[in-house]
């Protein structure tokens, strides 16, 4: 049986539009099933970063403001992740981490939603530092705060609400809600919507202007690739862009920050949604990483992660004993973001044995094996591999 589907990932590799990408990455022969944690290094980052440090900084320093782009990166490298998740340019700034910029959406939905609304509905399966913040930000701005299953958020909606944070992919289970459906049902009550995109901007089509989305949040060290800690981005929609008033007013918020004047006027645009200064290594980095994606195309990708997702839990189905694993992830393509979650006993000590042979996924609590799948450097054979080490370990 089990050359049957190694013979089967071999045929689909070959076929792979996208396998020759595994090569603009860092990896060896372990089987990295982590991307929706921490995406791998590519390989152009480590030259890119020498340089920022060694002449940008080191020779340059502080003309590297303005002669290599510093001061304007956080909106430039907004615009070369646009297009990933379907937004125009001037809609995006990058900086600060996801947790901050949740915060400064929140709280400016809750003030563009207006007087006599005092309502935040939040996903109650979300992500713990959404829901934090999303608490706090109630206490901030005298809301109460209601978490909704997101499937349940249409019926929870009403004449009082302001704002709902939702995810667009849930981190634990990997389901992927209906962002469109959603939005759109945010809009009739005449709400504002927030998304968190980390699980699945670099991994399907978000198509934020399509839909209407108001504000938008996520990270870049997933499937954008953009290191530890590399800064994360805000979304503003144009429309709403004279309206928001960002919680968050910094210096580098402000129409003219060299100006130093004592009163804050903001800066046009999605610019307003700056607040410090940037963080200038990790973002230069994360800037040399999107260069993976120049002529990869986001349907392409998705395609991939689905297949991968359908083999991978066949090969499960193959090679583990009955019982032993539930698959927690939706099996309909429209449901799945791109990670398999697997519920299984002794979830934790079962990943640590997958990785001490080679096949890296994670552990969330209290009982989930997390398999991420990264298309631009996963394959069918490593997935193969990695349903074949799970049954082992578990036989
Ligand atoms: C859905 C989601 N939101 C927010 C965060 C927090 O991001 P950050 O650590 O960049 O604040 C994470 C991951 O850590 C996440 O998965
Ligand atoms: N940001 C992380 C980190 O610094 C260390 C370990 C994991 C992370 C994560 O991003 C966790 C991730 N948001 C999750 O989905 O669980």
């Amino acid at each position: 049986m089990s050359e049957s589907y190694a013979g089967k990932a071999a045929a689909l590799d070959a076929l792979d539009e996208l396998a020759k990408l595994r090569d603009r990455f860092v990896l060896d022969d372990v089987v990295y099933l982590d991307g929706n944690s921490l995406g791998a290094l590519s390989v152009n980052v480590a030259g890119r970063v020498d340089d920022v440090v060694r002449r940008q900084w080191g020779e340059l320093r502080i003309r590297s403001w303005e002669e290599s782009g510093w001061w304007t990166a956080p909106e430039r490298i907004g615009d070369r992740i646009a297009p990933l998740v379907g937004a125009a340019p001037g809609q995006i700034v990058v900086g600060d981490s996801t947790s901050v910029n949740v915060f400064k959406a929140l709280v400016a939905a809750v003030r563009l939603a207006g007087a006599g609304r005092d309502e935040i509905v939040v996903d109650a399966t979300t992500f713990p530092s959404d829901g934090y913040i999303a608490a706090s930000a109630a206490r901030l701005t005298g809301c109460e705060l209601r978490p909704v299953e997101p499937s349940a958020v249409p019926d929870a909606l009403g004449p009082r609400t302001a704002a709902v944070l939702l995810n667009h992919v849930d981190y634990r289970t990997g389901r992927l809600h209906d962002l469109p459906a959603l939005t759109s049902a945010i809009h009739d009550a005449g709400a504002v919507a927030v998304w968190d995109l980390c699980h699945s901007a670099g991994a399907l089509p978000v198509d934020l202007d399509a839909h209407g989305v108001d504000l938008a949040v996520g990270c870049t060290y997933k499937y954008l690739n953009g290191g530890p800690g590399s800064p994360a981005y805000l979304y503003v929609r144009t429309g709403l862009q004279e309206r928001f008033d960002s919680p968050l007013p910094g210096w580098n918020s402000h129409t003219d920050p060299f100006d130093m004047s004592a009163e804050f006027i903001p800066a046009p645009g999605a610019l307003r949604g700056r607040v410090g200064t940037p963080d200038i290594l990790s973002m230069l980095a994360l800037e040399t990483a999107l260069e993976v994606w120049d002529g990869v195309s986001v349907d392409a990708v998705r395609a991939k992660s689905l297949a991968l997702g359908d083999f991978f839990l066949d090969c499960v189905a193959a090679y583990v004993p009955g019982g032993r694993v539930e698959s927690v992830t939706p099996s309909a393509h429209a449901e799945r973001g791109s990670q398999v979650s697997l519920r299984c006993a002794d979830a934790g000590d079962v990943m640590k044995r997958l990785i001490a042979r080679g096949v890296v996924g994670d552990f969330r609590t209290p009982d989930i094996l997390r398999f991420g799948l990264t298309p631009l450097y996963v394959g069918f054979a490593d997935v193969e591999r990695a349903a074949r080490v799970l049954g082992e370990t578990l036989g």
